[in-house]
């Protein structure tokens, strides 16, 4: 079993870069399937293990899938097979993607139903009720939706809750539907306007994406295209507490603070010092954190994903800090491996309430999700002793070489494959204590 295992007390120095952002090239793979001519080239794609995930799902659909370095070359230009095994969804969600681009291409989609998952149940009814209003049947068999049409036709559809996936799915399938489709209450977040654009150069005619309605006149084709995915901003995010909760200063290069101005305003209220610089986001910790609210919302609110993050510098901030998660109804499966690394945290519905500072302690504890298993590396950056945070396959799913980046910012952290690698407890005891 892999571990990383981090010796608090570094203040973290130095730049870091970000990679291409996970939950955009997601939704732009899926997307390459519309393409019935041309090859689409996909740059600035972070190698993460959801990414091969997806790479697989489009090779089992017909396509053809050729990774190198950070671009990916798709040609869906032949037919393509209609079904996503439940072996590719159970590993990652994101796979039910690839409906909205199977319904507009071949007129059917069969996709194993996602179970529910560490951060709540995650369902996808507002995917289907688009696809349902565009004209298509859908019915769930034997642990399968599938989705059946003879032409999709353009529809007007209003979501009741503004969700990332549902809005994707929907633009997927509206881009080659007979007509106009017009999606209300949609998301808007950077990774809805990225899928836009990249939409929009194979030809789709999409507009409004970044606002509330998004506006799309079907067309006859679309043709691969040339697309740099946008930097991750969660992944950014990730950095720039992990340089506050060390008192470090670090350019988080890359990082465009326009995603980021929800974190970017948290982290301020908290006295950290926040620069925008020409290549990124500079990062400066004070030497005390204040408390401070935090209400997870759809975009422009703070983000979900940085939830767990945030709880990690919050646990080390002055008074009493509440957390409120509105997106994922169980997104605090960390809480409990917190509170082993010493932290005073509350859950009362849904609502987090935290009292500090706390000094954190390294201790033992194992990821609950990707953002989850990055909260505790960060947490572990500030506790007294060694920190061993198991279930990295979580991490993998998101953050490329995090320990690598960590290490060259200063951090004392190491990946390990076995136990007899690392440190006993009794050592670092004595070694914390010295
Ligand atoms: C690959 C990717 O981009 N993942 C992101 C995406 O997930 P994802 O697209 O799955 O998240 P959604 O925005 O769809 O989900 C938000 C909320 O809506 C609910 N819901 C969603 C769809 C639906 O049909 N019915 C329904 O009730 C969900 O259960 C959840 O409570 O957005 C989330 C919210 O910012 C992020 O945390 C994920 O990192
Ligand atoms: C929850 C996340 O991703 P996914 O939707 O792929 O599970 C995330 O990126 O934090």
């Amino acid at each position: 079993m892999e571990k990383i295992i981090v010796r608090g007390g570094k203040r973290l120095s130095g730049t870091v870069k970000v990679e291409g952002a996970k939950n955009a090239v997601l939704p732009v793979i899926a997307a390459s399937l519309l393409a019935s001519e041309g090859k689409s080239i996909i740059r600035d794609v972070p190698t993460l293990s959801d990414v091969y995930t997806i790479g697989e799902v489009l090779r089992h659909l017909n396509a053809s899938v050729e990774f190198v370095d950070k671009t990916i070359i798709v040609d869906a230009s032949e037919d393509l097979n209609i079904e996503a095994p439940f072996d590719y969804v159970r590993k990652m969600r994101a796979s039910v993607l690839v409906m909205g681009s199977l319904l507009a291409r071949q007129g059917r989609a069969r996709v194993a139903l996602p179970g529910g998952c560490a951060i709540g149940s995650r369902p996808i009814d507002l995917h289907l009720k688009g696809f349902e209003a565009m004209g298509a049947k859908v019915k769930v068999e034997n642990g399968f939706i599938e989705a059946t049409v003879d032409k999709l036709r353009g529809a007007k559809i209003y979501l009741d809750f503004p969700s990332v996936g549902a809005t994707q799915n929907i633009m997927m399938a509206a881009v080659l539907a007979e007509g106009s489709t017009i999606i209300e209450n949609c998301a808007k977040e950077p990774e809805i306007v990225d899928l836009a654009n990249y939409l929009n150069s194979m030809g789709a005619f999409v507009r409004g994406a970044g606002t509330g309605t998004i506006r799309i006149e079907g067309v006859e084709k679309m043709y691969g295209a040339d697309h740099t995915i946008i930097p991750d901003r969660i992944e950014a995010g990730t950095f720039m507490v992990a340089a506050a909760i060390t008192g470090g200063n670090v350019l988080v290069q890359g990082a465009v603070p326009e995603h980021l101005s929800s974190v970017i305003a948290k982290l301020e209220e908290m006295n950290v010092t926040i620069i925008e610089e020409s290549n990124g986001i500079r990062v400066i910790g004070p030497d005390k954190l204040k408390a401070a609210d935090i209400k997870t919302m759809p975009h422009p609110g703070f983000p979900t994903d940085m939830q767990s993050q945030m709880m990690a510098l919050l646990v080390c901030a002055e008074g009493t800090s509440i957390i409120t998660e509105t997106v994922f109804e169980n997104r605090y499966m960390h809480a409990e491996e917190f509170r082993r690394m010493n932290s005073d945290i509350k859950i009362e519905g849904r609502s987090v309430i935290i009292n500090g500072p706390s000094q954190l302690q390294g201790a033992e504890v194992a990821a609950t999700d990707l953002r989850a298993a990055a909260a505790l590396i960060i947490a572990g950056l500030k506790a007294d002793g060694y920190t061993r945070v198991t279930e990295l396959k979580h991490l993998d799913r998101g953050y490329l070489d995090f320990h690598l980046k960590l290490q060259s910012l200063g951090a004392d952290i190491e990946r390990v494959k076995d136990l007899s690698d690392t440190p006993s407890v009794e050592t670092a005891a004595v070694e914390t204590n010295s």
